[in-house]
């Protein structure tokens, strides 16, 4: 298992300086509103990719008045520790640093700190664009077919060049030729690493929504973002005239979507809004459980604000999975008795009380006493 043994927060929205000293296992984070518990997961993301999952901008991730955010990080495995810095300042500028030594790609980061998010965003999923879930399939995708970043980039680069000759009018046709070949090539991988991943995840999937709330029925299909039973290389041929006409590459891996679908009908339209949330935590589960199984260490989860999304007994089977899924998780909460007798004795959870931006672990007598009043067995 590898987790964060210590974070070190500097100039995060209202978090002057912050350290914090989790357990490898389950972590909450307690507090009113506004003081600080959001940030804190913030925080954590940003150690592991430079950027925040609240604001694509980074001015308002900045403490009010300061140059930079700066969070430090130490990652434990049984294999190896990495010291981990990033920093960046308000003209977005950053810095990465991994044992010592400055990076300058965000992946680099993301190998060392796999995250996983659960919060209204991501709420979302289901209902979001095809993009978003693009996206979640692609994070897995990246974590275990390592020539994934680099296809990647060479089909966004002849995507760019393909539809700037279509938007150009004049079509130079061996010039196009030659694009035609790299995005079919490089698109023709993607759909096959995401094919294959998609495959993987499938069956976990299942496993995670029939453990959350025992709903049969819903299915995941990948779609690969051009009809099935051509070529890309003929499907961009055939399409030429109406790329031409619209200016763009109309199919491709890029159109890529996983459709979620209850009983034959799409989920959205046929699940409840909680019922919607339950089959995106199923996937968030199964992405981490196949992680977990394919690399033989966890991802680290940030969930916001849990107690307000799901009702109690979805709540505690969540809670059950992420136990037993050998990851570090860090839930925020309002109340602490919202999510204090939902583990297990043998869990090592750590509590921590937030309140105007400083955050102060609960006494180990506290959380005893706060674990047995709320009925949970404690171990001598
Ligand atoms: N750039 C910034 N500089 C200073 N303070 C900020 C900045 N951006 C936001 N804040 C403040 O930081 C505080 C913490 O926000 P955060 O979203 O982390 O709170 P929270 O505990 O998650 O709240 P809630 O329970 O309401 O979701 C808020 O009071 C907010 O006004």
């Amino acid at each position: 298992m590898s987790s964060l043994q210590t974070v070190k927060v500097t100039d995060i929205r209202n978090l002057v300086s912050v350290t914090l000293l989790p357990s490898p296992t389950i972590n909450i984070i307690h507090g009113a509103n506004g003081s600080g518990k959001t940030s804190i997961l913030e925080a954590i993301y940003f150690l592991g990719m430079a950027r925040s999952f609240r604001s694509l901008r980074i001015k308002p991730v900045v403490r009010n008045g300061q140059p930079a955010a700066t969070v430090f990080g130490k990652v434990a495995s049984e294999k190896a520790n990495w010291s981990i810095g990033v920093s960046r300042d308000l003209e977005s500028n950053f810095r990465i640093q991994i044992n010592g030594e400055s990076y300058k790609l965000t992946s680099s980061l993301a190998s060392i700190l796999p995250l996983q998010v659960i919060n209204p965003d991501t709420f979302r999923l289901l209902e979001g664009s095809p993009k978003d879930r693009r996206q979640f399939l692609d994070w897995g995708v990246f974590h275990v077919e390592h020539r994934f970043l680099d296809v990647w980039k060479r089909l966004q680069k002849a995507m760019k060049q393909r539809n700037a000759l279509l938007r150009h009018g004049k079509i130079s046709g061996s010039l196009l030729e030659v694009w035609d070949q790299e995005f079919a090539q490089n698109g023709k991988l993607i759909d096959e690493f995401r094919k294959k991943y998609f495959d993987l995840l499938n069956p976990v999937f299942d496993k995670a929504i029939q453990n959350l709330c025992g709903v049969e029925g819903v299915q995941l299909t990948y779609q690969r973002g051009w009809d099935k039973e051509s070529d890309l290389s003929d499907v961009l041929i055939r399409s030429l005239s109406r790329d031409s006409e619209a200016g763009y590459t109309q199919w491709g891996p890029h159109r890529a979507d996983i459709r979620v679908r209850y009983k034959g009908v799409a989920a959205v339209d046929s699940l409840s809004r909680g019922q919607q949330k339950i089959v995106v935590c199923a996937l968030k589960l199964a992405q981490g459980m196949l992680f977990s199984s394919l690399n033989n260490h966890g991802c680290v989860y940030l969930i916001d604000d849990l107690p307000s999304e799901l009702d109690f007994q979805h709540r505690q089977r969540l809670c059950q999975l992420l136990e037993t899924m050998n990851s570090q998780v860090f839930i925020t909460c309002v109340e602490k008795d919202s999510l204090g007798s939902i583990w297990s004795p043998n869990t090592e959870v750590k509590m921590f009380h937030v309140e105007h931006g400083t955050l102060i672990e609960d006494a180990a007598e506290d959380l005893e006493q706060h674990l047995r009043s709320a009925g949970a067995a404690v171990l001598p």
